[in-house]
């Protein structure tokens, strides 16, 4: 139990003394001694859960003055109103956790794709040296083999000082979390120190949500401007970084990116030389750190380019913070693939092989089926979907990348949400100039079972979009489905 008044003092808020537990945003996450708070969100005013929140021994409520609050409710005196609460609560919770960010080495990754993995090889690379990391995001928080699932990729402001609080009592030295750019505009990572930031690449996602590219790079652009990280890495060869260099004078840069020639006047991680074969990826890397400029030969099991990219970021990152060259480069030789993430999945029966993908965006679904060509020789049936409620102009998009990259498509659901399926699937359909080899199956294991049927032992099937979910949204309701489960079941057996 912590005594919350000095908190409150710091967002300017005087009260007596309160020991509390937690603070707690959501009403059913709510124990016996928390603090609720209630904020007025994007759908639904947080005033309404005050007396639920106090039904479950929330021993008090902070409620944002525009919170609408039932006077009839009991022990009303245990509620205080503070204006603009929404803005107030990174200070209220980063001090209430003891600034737990300025205690261990935190790290944030922004960018439309790798974020995932590129914080999962940060973690992979600095624990072969000793150090104790974790990450936060899409997969889940805690150290990389024990994750607990997260509803969002980047946890609200509480949540996430409570998460980085809890790591630094189990003695976790480093956390290399993402950031969404959802995430940076509602300023769930206000009052975090970063030791480095990260930005990965941009292209099309989440219009829906900032309205067109120019907010949404800004977004991402606030990781840099707005938390002044310690280092300041960057993807060398995204247009947006260019830019964005040329407009700010970011110190400690560390650029990364394809090259054959050391760069003068900034820290770099360059790959070269790159090879893909059947069983992933081979490269050579030069680094301003590598004395005499030998470089690196890297012999990886991981598929795609794309990931030489999140390679590469995330040794900017160790190697930035310091960690030894050598070790770091042995470690690297030896990741493996992340959850979901262009993992493989190959066949004892004349099955072809599956990779299993997360890409859900144009961009990231080009990208692994470009990445296959060069990997495997054979022909690429592609399933893929889109998600509902979600910027609805990605979805032809998805198509036409689909329909040049693949040789054979089944398009199915995702995770639908609550819209129909089959309207997702017709705004899918309107990609395609030509349907001739586009199949269409609403039912996703249906969908990857039929995928597998028609495809002979040398040829690859990507599953795209779903990766590490193990669950699909249909209207109100979460089933358990899980891409890799029902690929390994039909792989295994017949289909
Ligand atoms: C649109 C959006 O971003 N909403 C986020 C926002 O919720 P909100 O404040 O608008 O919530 P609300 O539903 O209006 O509810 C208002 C308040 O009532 C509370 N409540 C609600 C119901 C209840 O029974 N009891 C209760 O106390 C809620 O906890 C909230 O405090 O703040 C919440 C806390 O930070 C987020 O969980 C929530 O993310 C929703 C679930 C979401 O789907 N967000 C997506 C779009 C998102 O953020 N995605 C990004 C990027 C994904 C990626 O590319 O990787 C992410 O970081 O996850
Ligand atoms: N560097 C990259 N460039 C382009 N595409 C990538 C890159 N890295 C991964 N991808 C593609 O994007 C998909 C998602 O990768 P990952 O989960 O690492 O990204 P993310 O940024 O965490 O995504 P999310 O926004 O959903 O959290 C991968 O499955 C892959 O298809
Ligand atoms: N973090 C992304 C993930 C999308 C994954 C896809 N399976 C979907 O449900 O649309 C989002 O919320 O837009
Ligand atoms: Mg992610």
């Amino acid at each position: 139990m912590v005594d919350i008044k000095t908190s409150l003092a710091e967002i300017g808020v005087v009260s007596p003394s309160i020991t509390v537990n937690d603070l707690v945003l959501d009403s059913r996450l709510v124990n016996s001694g928390d603090v609720f708070i209630a904020i007025k969100g994007f759908e639904l005013d947080g005033g309404k859960f005050i007396a639920s929140a106090l039904n479950k021994g929330a021993v008090l409520v902070l409620a944002d003055s525009e919170c609408l609050i039932d006077k009839n409710i009991n022990h009303l005196s245990k509620i205080i109103k503070i204006n603009k609460l929404n803005q107030k609560l990174a200070k209220l919770s980063a001090h209430f956790y003891g600034k737990p960010s300025e205690q261990l080495q935190l790290i944030g990754v922004t960018g439309t794709n790798g974020k995932s993995t590129i914080t999962s090889m940060i973690a992979s690379l600095v624990s072969s040296c000793e150090i104790k990391s974790a990450v936060i995001g899409t997969l889940g928080w805690g150290q990389p083999d024990a994750l607990t699932p997260l509803d969002n990729t980047t946890p609200s402001t509480i949540a996430l000082q409570q998460m980085l609080s809890n790591l630094k009592q189990k003695n976790t030295d480093l956390v290399a979390m993402e950031v969404s750019s959802h995430g940076l505009t509602q300023g769930r990572v206000d009052e975090c120190k970063f030791k480095a930031a990260v930005f990965s690449n941009l292209s099309r996602d989440h219009l829906d949500y900032h309205g067109d590219m120019a907010q949404y790079a800004n977004a991402k652009l606030q990781l840099f401007t707005e938390h002044s990280p310690v280092l300041n890495v960057f993807n060398l060869d995204d247009p947006i970084t260019t830019q964005w260099l040329n407009k700010y004078d970011f110190k400690n840069r560390i650029l990364f990116g394809y090259g054959q020639n050391a760069l003068t006047n900034n820290k770099y991680v360059l790959f070269n030389s790159v090879e893909c074969t059947s069983e992933g990826v081979k490269a050579k890397f030069i680094t301003s750190w590598d004395q005499g400029n030998l470089g690196y030969e890297i012999n990886c099991p991981i598929f795609g380019e794309f990931n030489l990219y999140n390679l590469a970021a995330a040794l900017s990152v160790v190697l930035g913070l310091g960690y030894p060259i050598k070790q770091v480069f042995e470690a690297a030789n030896h990741l493996e693939p992340i959850a979901g993430r262009m993992q493989p999945f190959y066949s004892l029966h004349n099955k072809p092989t599956c990779i299993v993908d997360y890409a859900h965006t144009p961009e990231a679904l080009a990208l692994a089926l470009k990445a296959l060509q060069s990997h495997v020789p054979g022909g690429i049936t592609c399933v893929f979907g889109c998600g509902g409620d979600r910027d609805k102009g990605k979805r032809a998009l998805m198509a036409k990348a689909a329909q040049r990259y693949a040789n054979k498509i089944i398009v199915t659901s995702d995770n639908p949400r609550t819209e129909n399926p089959d309207d997702i699937i017709s705004d899918v359909l309107k990609g395609f100039t030509d349907q001739k080899n586009v199949q269409v199956e609403v039912e996703r294991a249906k969908a990857i079972a039929l995928a597998i049927s028609q495809a002979t032992q040398n040829e690859v099937v990507l599953i795209a979009g779903k990766g590490h979910e193990d669950y699909q949204i249909i209207g109100d309701k979460i089933i358990n489905f899980c891409d890799r489960a029902w690929v390994k079941q039909l792989l295994e057996g017949g289909c």
